[in-house]
């Protein structure tokens, strides 16, 4: 991936005439682009690592395998949130891991921990890199050195089980390369967030990542059956038996953990056969509020589509203008979007029953086209905010999830603070949402905030986002819903499981790593 923007260097794209003149329309944004550094050019401090902690981290994992080259740090710099991206933009001396350490296994990923914990060596582990919650900060904590661990060896598939329909994982398989190995087999594991191209399957165990298509094939966690850990502490293997009474499912506190408890280094997973045929639908709906009984109605009545997601009225207009009009201009009010996969007799049944649900909450079919534009798109929009950034345009995205019972208070409580933050700051901002992801329950909420950019656009995303974390937890949703906590969201995560809450993730921590090298400021401090 690049070090400043999202991506490989082919998919960034120039903005098209239609978005340009939406932008000057709105917020009256013109002329060229930022010329983004060379990477050569940009200054990293310099790398901490003494002599002796390259000798004893290559005695483990090979010379070839301890990096301080300067584009192994840059790229290792943070993660891919707006601030990163803004804070890559910024003159002046870039921070970064002190070294890139590339272990090839289970046991190597042991013996550095071990390592370091020896030699007050903080280790943060790098997956994909593309957290948006500071999750890979270089963050020394109250050490003088911190190594990136870059997991991109442990590539393999260990093993698969299609009788049971499992298979497991090296942590460091991308989201890709998963498909690709168990389409061998016929499988897929059906996680398609939408960092898909370059997160890893470690990451998204560690994050509790959850993938486009998860009202058919769940959230990352759910699809967790074992998991392999190295922690300074020692190693763990949890998760025996498809269900177990042995006791709270420890498995539980590694989900999630982020880095901050240990190395996941082996992940197995739930499987499915790759689907025989897929089923794209696009719907329209009035309104936001119509449109998400509907979707409530499909997801009680358990229609199980694979793909389940609502645009409200702004993000369904912007959709229409960078498309150059999905579905031919006939989509008013909110965009559904659902999708159905399995074999054809399984899919009829369920595609009738959503139909009839979604028809009868006031909804009107637009045909497929809309859908698959959707599918065939949705990896692409992170370059587009790119360039919006490079035009002095600030875009951002946030995430909840809360009750259906509560779902539209929330939305509005949120839309108002992210209007009123930016607008107090002189820049009003469009504020769009879509339901990202059902449950009988409730849903999720993503927002994508974009707004003309101040002078300190670091400092204006600050204020906007505390407003709006605050907003959400006086409304009584979840801080997040899939990014995970990381350092950005550590403010509000007592507010989430109380002081008790906090102080027992402590507890877990001292365990399992004494002398805190693992991950230090990220979840919990
Ligand atoms: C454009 C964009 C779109 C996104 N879309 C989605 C989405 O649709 N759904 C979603 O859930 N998320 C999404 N994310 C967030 C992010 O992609 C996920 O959090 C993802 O799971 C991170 O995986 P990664 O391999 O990149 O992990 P990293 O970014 O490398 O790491 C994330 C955290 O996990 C830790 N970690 C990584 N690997 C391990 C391991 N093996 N053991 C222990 N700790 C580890 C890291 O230290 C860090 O704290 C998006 C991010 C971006 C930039």
């Amino acid at each position: 991936m690049v070090w400043d923007a999202w991506g490989i260097p082919a998919g960034h794209q120039p903005l098209s005439a239609q978005i340009r003149g939406l932008l000057a329309q709105v917020f009256g944004i013109s002329g060229d682009p930022v010329v983004r550094r060379d990477e050569g050019d940009v200054p990293l401090r310099e790398s901490a690592l003494t002599p002796a902690q390259r000798d004893g981290l290559v005695a483990v994992v090979g010379v070839g395998n301890v990096s301080t080259d300067h584009h192994d740090r840059l790229v290792r710099a943070g993660g891919k949130s707006t601030p990163d991206l803004l804070r890559r933009r910024l003159d002046g001396l870039q921070d970064a891991p002190d070294a890139v350490v590339f272990p090839a296994d289970h046991e190597q990923v042991l013996a550095v921990l071990a390592y370091c914990a020896d030699n007050a060596v903080a280790v943060v582990p790098f997956g994909g890199g593309t957290s948006v919650v500071g999750g890979v900060e270089p963050d020394r904590g109250r050490f003088a050195t911190v190594i990136a661990l870059d997991l991109r060896r442990l590539d393999r598939l260990h093993a698969v089980d299609p009788v049971s329909g499992t298979a497991t994982f090296g942590a460091g398989v991308t989201g890709p390369r998963a498909e690709e190995l168990l389409a061998a087999h016929g499988l897929s594991l059906g996680h398609f967030p939408q960092s898909f191209e370059f997160a890893s399957i470690g990451g998204f165990a560690a994050t509790r990542s959850s993938g486009q298509a998860s009202a058919g094939y769940g959230r990352f966690d759910d699809m967790v059956q074992r998991l392999r850990i190295a922690t300074p502490s020692g190693d763990l293997e949890l998760g025996h038996a498809p269900a177990s009474a042995a006791g709270p499912d420890l498995r539980e506190l590694f989900v999630g953990s982020e880095g901050a408890f240990g190395v996941l280094t082996e992940v197995t997973v739930r499987v499915r056969p790759r689907p025989e045929t897929v089923v794209h639908q696009a719907w329209s709906f009035p309104d936001f509020a119509t449109g998400a009984v509907a979707l409530r109605a499909v997801v009680q009545a358990g229609a199980a589509p694979t793909v389940l997601r609502l645009s409200d009225e702004a993000e369904t207009g912007l959709n229409l203008a960078r498309s150059g009009d999905i579905g031919g201009g006939s989509v008013q009010g909110c965009l559904a979007i659902t999708t159905f996969e399995g074999t054809r007799a399984h899919i009829e049944r369920r595609v009738a029953e959503a139909e009839a649900l979604l028809l009868a909450a006031g909804g009107a079919a637009l045909g497929s086209a809309p859908a698959e534009q959707w599918e065939h798109g949705r990896f692409a929009a992170p370059y587009l905010r790119d360039a919006l950034l490079d035009l002095g345009v600030l875009c951002e995205t946030l995430e909840t999830a809360t009750s259906w019972s509560a779902l539209a208070e929330v939305k509005a409580k949120v839309t108002a603070a992210l209007t009123d933050s930016l607008s107090g700051q002189g820049t009003p901002p469009v504020v769009m949402c879509h339901i990202s992801h059902t449950y009988p329950t409730g849903a999720s909420l993503y927002f994508t905030v974009v707004a003309k950019q101040t002078d300190d656009p670091l400092t204006q995303w600050g204020i906007a986002k505390r407003a709006a974390g605050d907003a959400i937890v006086a409304a009584g949703a979840t801080i997040t819903h899939h990014h995970a906590v990381g350092t950005d969201h550590r403010p509000w995560l007592t507010a989430e499981i109380g002081e008790l809450g906090v102080r027992v993730l402590r507890a877990v921590k001292r365990e399992l790593d004494p002398v805190g090298i693992m991950n230090p400021g990220k979840l919990i401090r």
